[in-house]
């Protein structure tokens, strides 16, 4: 199956005022795991601040602890030390104002999508029961599913799933946003689509977002900002703005600005990916008779 729309739908919505209005702040954040000797630090005095209807792009190295970040803004972990705020108030666990879009699907294989979208608000009793299904009703309409409202998560391509899971998040209208890499794993055709959807998504209300991806072109085309990392333990190489006006277009992509970013990023990201390799190289160089001999 492929993905069937790129734009979202006209329905209109709501007002959310809180949509927008967010602020998450990261103040020397630090975490690691493991015990006393064995211990590991993943995330090292991280700072960085996400403004109000601003898409916040985290990239870093593989395995540099981006989702180790995601986990402690959604409230699903804690730092060891540091603080994260979310309009002023300390996150001290998971919320429905903070919503996470992972990259594996999160949706309940035996619900139909529709079913899969009403579920938290059913499930807390929030307002009455048609109010919660018209938001559903209206939000798949919006994501371009109102024709698989009753197909099963299997029965969606990946593309579509995402879709639902975003329609998922936001019935909970949310202050923040979370999306950890996901449209990794799509297929060339539907990522870029899918891109050009959750963005005119975004542009529509701009609801604050932070947004995890290893892909810098990606990084670039959707956020206001770029937060590059280190190697782990992750800490804040760069801050980047991205000054492309929106709505963007992917035209906007081949600017001399977007290569010079690029670039920037880039050379961080090689920089920091030299470092995890500097043993192997260092090894490779030498060869490992030479290892085995000083041994
Ligand atoms: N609960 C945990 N217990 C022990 N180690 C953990 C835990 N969570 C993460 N780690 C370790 O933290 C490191 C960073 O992992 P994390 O998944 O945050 O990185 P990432 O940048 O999201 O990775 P990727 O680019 O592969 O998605 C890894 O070495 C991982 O093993």
């Amino acid at each position: 199956m492929t993905t069937t729309a790129a734009k979202p739908t006209a329905v209109t919505a709501p007002v959310d005022h809180a949509a927008g209005k967010s602020r998450v702040e990261l103040k020397n954040v630090s975490r690691g795991f493991g015990e006393d000797w064995a211990r590991e630090e993943v995330v090292r005095n991280l700072t960085f601040e996400i403004k109000p209807g601003d898409l916040t792009c985290i990239v870093g190295p593989s395995g540099c602890g981006k989702s180790t970040i995601v986990n402690m803004v959604a409230g699903y972990d804690h730092p060891d030390s540091g603080e994260i705020l979310l309009n002023g108030q300390k996150v001290v666990g998971p919320a429905k104002d903070r919503m996470v879009v992972f990259q594996e699907t999160a949706l309940m294989p035996w619900q139909t999508t529709f079913d899969n979208v009403v579920f938290g608000p059913r499930l807390r009793h929030e307002g009455s029961r048609p109010e919660i299904e018209k938001e559903a009703h209206r939000l798949l309409e919006k994501v371009g599913l109102g024709e698989f409202k009753q197909k099963y998560p299997s029965q969606l391509s990946g593309g579509m799933q995402r879709r639902a899971e975003l329609a998922r998040a936001l019935i909970n209208r949310p202050l923040l946003l979370i999306m950890d890499e996901p449209f990794r794993g799509l297929d060339a055709m539907s990522r870029p689509l899918m891109q050009e959807f959750f963005l005119r998504l975004f542009e529509e209300n701009r609801r604050t977002n932070l947004f995890v991806t290893s892909e810098i072109e990606e990084a670039i085309f959707l956020a206001d900002r770029l937060v590059v990392l280190s190697n782990r333990p992750a800490q804040v190489r760069a801050v980047i703005e991205i000054p492309l006006p929106r709505p963007r277009q992917f035209h906007m992509m081949s600017s001399p600005e977007v290569f010079e970013i690029k670039r920037q990023a880039l050379e961080i990201l090689h920089d920091e990916a030299m470092k995890s390799f500097g043993g192997a190289a260092h090894f490779a160089h030498r060869g490992p008779a030479e290892h085995e001999a000083r041994a």
